[in-house]
């Protein structure tokens, strides 16, 4: 059962020689954004690019998110990457989906206009209503972290 979605396409070559956003295959978590850029880009090792996406989505319900996230191929591949890790798409926002390149590689990476550079993954979240205290009851963890449960 597919959530309905709010998307306003803000570049003229969705419908036309972009089809419209759409999941890859049947069962595809992640909705592919495209480079809705004019020319090449050409990322320089190290460089990062705001590229946007061409698209602007309203989420409304506060019990959703969407994620941006990298696609493994172009991540492990040729290093491209998001520059700010994770991108959170907030249910209000209303804005442009803008998407922070970062390529991470060694070498240069050519972004052409319409590829498929990361992915949206519409997600449920709850929101916290914080509870001051003093003390957590204890648990077994505690405060054990960064690895205190060793690797092997
Ligand atoms: O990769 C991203 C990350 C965020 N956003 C948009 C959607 C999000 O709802 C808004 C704010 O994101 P975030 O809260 O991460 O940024 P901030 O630095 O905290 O900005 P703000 O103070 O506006 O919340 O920016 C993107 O378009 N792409
Ligand atoms: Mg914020």
């Amino acid at each position: 059962m597919a959530q309905a979605l709010q998307v306003k396409l803000l570049d003229p070559r969705f419908g036309g020689e972009w089809p419209l956003p759409a999941y890859a295959t049947e069962h595809s978590a992640g909705l592919d954004l495209r480079a809705a850029i004019d020319a090449p880009l050409l990322l320089a090792p190290g460089e990062t690019a705001l590229i946007p996406s061409g698209l602007a989505i309203h989420i409304g319900d506060p019990g959703l998110c969407a994620v941006i996230l990298p696609r493994s191929g172009l991540g492990h591949k040729h290093g491209i990457v998001l520059g700010n890790g994770t991108g959170l798409i907030d249910a209000d926002y209303q804005g442009p989906l803008m998407i922070s390149t970062w390529n991470r590689g060694d070498a240069g990476y050519t972004i052409s206009p319409g590829d498929r550079i990361a992915q949206l993954v519409l997600l449920p979240i709850v929101r916290a209503a914080l509870q001051v205290v003093d003390t957590f009851e204890e648990s077994a963890r505690g405060q054990g972290g960064f690895g205190h449960t060793g690797v092997r």
